[in-house]
């Protein structure tokens, strides 16, 4: 039997459930839904001092069970899902989120916190909708919601607590019990979805399909843009990202290679600008305007079309969407100068990353000419255009993700500290009528900003020259750190920290913007394929952020992953360290 003719809309699909409970894939079974089952190897290990509302923390959960089950399985299993459903159920009582007991103490101090009292149980539901492009690349598109029940439970003798924990019930259960069996009897009323509390909301899950997945529904532009993203980064690091199911796939190898330096010999030639400005020229004319051979230029612009960066109509060419929007040197969100950095910085320096890894030293007197070494050093002023170009790309790319991502309508004046050409500001400045910002970088860099006029000037804009690390900050009451922190070891963290701490007031706000490792640091993967590049700096999981930023004061107030490149978190000085140390410790 159908429950909800939604359910049946999903007829057909490859539909994984993410998760190991027996309770959910009951419930999703008995109303009719097909599917796979999936467990996710998320751990759910997440601070959840981060996390603002116990339900964030659900539904925070639950999205990376459903994310880590949809990226392995095209690769683990080689085959790409439609949709992937994750969830993730909590109990929260007293402020304070009890998940499954680690053992029967543990069941203890569950069961008795709830005892003559009414709790909530949240379960957070993340869908994943896979959409599979060519090149079998993969896009996302999330949607997550929660629902919340409240059960009070009876008040509970200590024979019967005990009675129920060695029933062995409490141990895989939320909250430390199962209110679908025994742990029925200690209930004495529920007000909201009951199968809520079993592990998940059967009516609001189908209203969500509804509303949200309906096969006709169109995506909203936001998804569209971060699919692009994924796609062109996914291009960039296919290579490496792959290496280990090329032991399986044996035609693999050489492909990644090449789709990389097809892309990046496309830019280098200016391809998808000649294109935008003269659509419609066939080979022989491209490979004229680009001075060019004709045999080579037909073969990169087939390869480009099979990437699906171009579109050819008998024999003429033109750029697809992906080059428009995000290939062009002058596009609003150009990639341009990030391609340009990996082509003639990282390319080389990756091919010596045997000995690299061998022997933990810079390549980069192996891997460049000493001409390209002077080019490619970021004292050169060369060296150091490069270098914002390529900043500036990123910026761009990720600037308005970060710039929305929390409320900052309490601050009227931020520091975007080594905010390089400011293009994240001006996003700052775009998101927030009432606030000013400063762009805080070295000399070298702010006397460079001329290259880089920004398409909408604001005088709420202004740079600043100086050097993090040692000069004096200027005051605000919001400091950004957007991938600053990555970049250095412990110690310059806790020097840049303690001078932003000494700058600030109590209630001034932190935004730091960064890849967050997953907690058990097994992905993603971009950021740890960015650690083999980094010299001095390391990659940390938003715990290990926090801790850093709690022995300054800063506590965490919010946490974004917010799946275009970089996340975010919001933090706010509790007060100055020397009064909180007792608080902090
Ligand atoms: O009354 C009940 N309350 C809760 C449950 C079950 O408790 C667990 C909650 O744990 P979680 O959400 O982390 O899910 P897991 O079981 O670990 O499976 P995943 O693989 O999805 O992480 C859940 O199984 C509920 O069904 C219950 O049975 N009764």
């Amino acid at each position: 039997m159908v429950l909800n003719p939604v359910i049946s809309k999903l007829a057909g699909k490859l539909v994984v459930l993410a998760s190991a409970s027996p309770r959910r894939l009951e419930i999703l079974r008995s109303a009719g839904l097909r599917f796979e089952v999936v467990p996710s190897w998320f751990k759910e290990t997440l601070d959840k001092g981060l996390f603002k509302a116990p339900h964030e923390y659900a539904v925070e959960t639950a999205k990376q069970k459903a994310l880590e089950v949809a990226r392995r399985m095209p690769f683990k299993h080689l085959k790409t899902p439609d949709i992937v459903i994750g969830a993730d159920t909590i109990v929260s009582v007293d402020g304070m989120i009890l998940e499954k007991p680690v053992d029967k103490h543990d069941a203890y101090r569950m069961l008795s916190s709830l005892s003559g009292k009414e709790h909530s149980v949240f379960t957070g539901v993340a869908i994943v909708l896979c959409h599979e492009k060519e090149n079998e690349e993969v896009d996302y598109q999330l949607v997550d919601f929660y629902e919340e029940t409240k059960v009070k439970f009876a008040d509970l003798s200590e024979d019967m607590l005990w009675e129920y924990i060695n029933s062995g019930e409490p141990m895989d259960k939320a909250g430390g019990y199962g209110i679908q069996a025994l742990g029925g009897m200690l209930v004495e009323y529920v007000h909201g979805d009951f199968l809520n509390v079993v592990g998940f909301p059967l009516n609001h899950f189908c209203k969500q399909l509804h509303t949200q997945i309906t096969p006709t529904a169109s995506p909203a532009h936001k998804v569209c843009f971060y699919n692009s993203i994924t796609k062109i980064c996914r291009l960039l690091t296919l290579f490496i990202e792959n290496l280990p199911i090329a032991n399986f796939v044996s035609a693999l190898p050489s492909t990644f290679p090449k789709t990389l330096q097809a892309l990046f010999t496309a830019s280098k030639l200016c391809l998808f600008d000649l294109l935008h400005s003269r659509p419609g020229l066939d080979a022989a004319q491209v490979a004229q305007e680009i001075k060019a051979s004709e045999k080579g230029t037909e073969c990169l612009l087939e390869a480009c079309v099979s990437l699906g960066l171009l579109k050819s109509i008998e024999k003429v060419y033109e750029n697809a969407d992906l080059a428009t929007d995000f290939l062009r040197s002058d596009a609003p969100f150009s990639l341009h100068g990030y391609l340009q950095h990996c082509n003639e910085t990282m390319w080389p320096l990756f091919s010596h990353l045997e000995s690299a890894v061998q022997e933990g030293t810079s390549q980069r007197e192996k891997a460049f000419s000493k001409h390209m070494l002077q080019k490619t050093s970021s004292s050169s002023r060369e060296g150091k255009l490069r270098f914002m170009k390529a900043m500036h790309s990123i910026a761009k790319i990720t600037g308005k993700t970060i710039a929305t991502a929390f409320d900052l309508s309490t601050y009227k004046s931020a520091c975007d500290l080594g905010g390089c050409t400011g293009a994240l500001a001006y996003e700052f400045a775009e998101a927030h009528p009432g606030l000013s910002v400063t762009v805080f970088d070295l000399p070298a860099v702010v006397e460079l900003n001329e290259f880089f006029h920004p398409q909408h000037p604001d005088n709420r804009v202004s740079f600043v020259a100086g050097d993090f690390l040692k000069d004096e900050l200027p005051k605000a009451d919001l400091y950004i750190l957007a991938r600053i922190l990555h970049d250095l070891p412990d110690e310059k963290v806790h020097i840049l920290l303690s001078k932003i701490a000494d700058a600030c007031t109590a209630g001034c706000g932190l935004l730091l913007s960064e890849i967050f490792l997953d907690e058990d640091r097994r992905g993603p993967s971009r950021g740890l394929l960015q650690a083999l590049s980094m010299s001095e700096g390391k990659q940390r999981s938003a715990t290990e952020y926090s801790l850093l930023l709690k022995s300054h004061g800063f506590i965490t107030a919010h946490i974004r992953h917010t799946d275009n490149l970089l996340d975010a978190m919001l933090f706010t000085l509790l007060q100055c360290f020397s009064d909180s140390a007792e608080i902090l410790d």
